[in-house]
């Protein structure tokens, strides 16, 4: 397709992209004076809605304001796309959605509409991104096997390094929905009780060891009904797209604190999300099978005949601007559809707004490795930045960038846009 919108159709953001997300612009709420001074609207270039959360799609170098142009073409998702978060376009269902995106592409691709659309697009480098939709409950999974491996190996030598259920169900624990921000939100090192091996009591502190967790996120927007278990062929009736995920990770504190009931404040205290949610029809074509599954899973696991949903996303790791790993979504031993099955097999239902992580992305190869726990080998093999320090694991300043992108149609690339997060020091106490 081309889009009339300029550079557009050589960016990882072109029309066939068309990923959704919350922006504003510079204003009282943003950028503007802390004491308020200026009312709304104010300064030269004032906008009356700047500060104002507001729905956009991102095409090429800018956003697409989708309540301003909903509202000047009279179309009737307006109240959807005129609200401050996702969450009702994401409870509007696959119906709705696909139409939405098809009004809008035509629009960014036929000519005769450019002089109706210009007025609503903003530069995409002048906007402050917001969490895009209220998260309602957060569960992250543990699905890639070389990543499964790779920390049995480190937290319990004497084990097998995979779980004895791990063929059999992809497991995941509740995480904290409150604590899920946005990209470039500050990392803050938790502190917490931690216990060093040669010592036979805990201490309190910062975490002295703080690691990223390289993550895909899938985002649900239609509910489902309590009770009522959703089957892996059901995944595109209630999952409305994709995002990045930083699951940062505080591995001192983890490591004490999990057993017997998994992860808990090593953590909780901050998941960090890309801005921008690609909607599943944008991924039509990174859709791939997924490794072989052996042994079978049960009957609700498998995969739905001619329908699987391994997906082709190349995921990339940066540290202060290095790129440390390359891993490969397509690698992962369950697929997001095999974890809303599990998810729900039980009688759990959904809501709007749930956000399932798939659990560290690592591949088979060193350089694939989704976490400095593993980059570094538990501490044991630093890893060397481009300006000759090294790191195990993060250090107060580092700023972690995790970027991805999917095959589109014709050969296309489209980008998942990124997440990164800088550290700062520990605070209180
Ligand atoms: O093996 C363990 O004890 C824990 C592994 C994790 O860090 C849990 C997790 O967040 C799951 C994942 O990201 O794959
Ligand atoms: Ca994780
Ligand atoms: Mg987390």
């Amino acid at each position: 397709m081309v889009s009339w919108v300029p550079g557009a159709d050589a960016s990882l953001f072109p029309v066939e992209n068309l990923p959704y997300g919350v922006f504003r612009t510079a204003g009282d709420g943003a950028n503007g004076p802390a004491d308020g001074s200026a009312g709304p609207g104010g300064g030269a270039v004032g906008d009356a809605r700047d500060g104002s959360p507001r729905i956009g799609a991102a095409i090429g170098d800018f956003v697409v304001d989708l309540g301003a142009l909903a509202a000047g073409q009279r179309h009737p998702a307006e109240p959807l796309l005129s609200a401050a978060t996702l969450n009702d376009l994401l409870a509007a269902g696959p119906a709705r959605w696909r139409e939405v995106r098809g009004w809008l592409a035509g629009l960014l691709t036929d000519p005769a509409a450019e002089n109706a659309v210009r007025p609503h697009l903003v530069a995409r480098d002048t906007v402050e991104m917001l969490l895009p939709f209220d998260v309602a409950d957060y569960v992250d999974f543990y699905s890639s096997e070389h990543h499964a491996t790779n920390v049995g190996r480190l937290f319990r030598p004497n084990s097998d390094p995979l779980p004895v259920n791990w063929k059999h169900l992809p497991i995941g624990y509740h995480g904290r929905s409150g604590t899920v921000a946005v990209s470039r939100h500050p990392v803050v090192r938790p502190q917490g009780q931690r216990k060093d091996p040669s010592s036979d009591t805990p201490t309190f502190g910062p975490s002295q060891r703080l690691d990223v967790e390289v993550e895909v996120g899938f985002v649900v927007g239609v509910p489902s009904e309590r009770s009522r278990p959703v089957g892996v062929a059901d995944f595109a009736d209630h999952v409305f797209g994709v995002c990045l995920v930083n699951d940062w990770s505080a591995r001192d504190l983890q490591s004490w604190e999990y057993v017997p009931l998994g992860p808990f404040l090593g953590k909780s205290f901050l998941t960090s999300v890309s801005p921008w949610i690609v909607p599943l029809d944008a991924l039509r074509h990174a859709r791939v099978d997924p490794p072989p599954r052996e042994p079978e899973p049960l009957p609700y696991l498998r995969d739905a005949p001619g329908d699987p949903w391994g997906l082709d996303i190349e995921l990339e790791l940066a540290i202060n601007g290095t790129v440390v790993s390359r891993p490969p979504f397509r690698s992962m031993y369950w697929t997001p559809a095999q974890q809303l099955a599990h998810l729900t097999c039980n009688g759990a239902s959904l809501r709007t707004g749930d956000l399932f992580a798939s659990g560290t992305v690592s591949g088979p190869e060193p350089g694939q490795r989704g976490s400095l726990l593993e980059l570094s080998w538990g501490g044991a093999d630093p890893v060397w930045l481009a300006d000759g320090t090294s790191r195990t694991f993060l250090a107060d300043g580092d700023e972690a960038t995790i970027r991805a992108w999917a095959p589109g149609p014709g050969g296309i690339r489209l980008g998942l846009g990124e997440v990164r997060g800088r550290v700062e020091p520990a605070r209180g106490h």
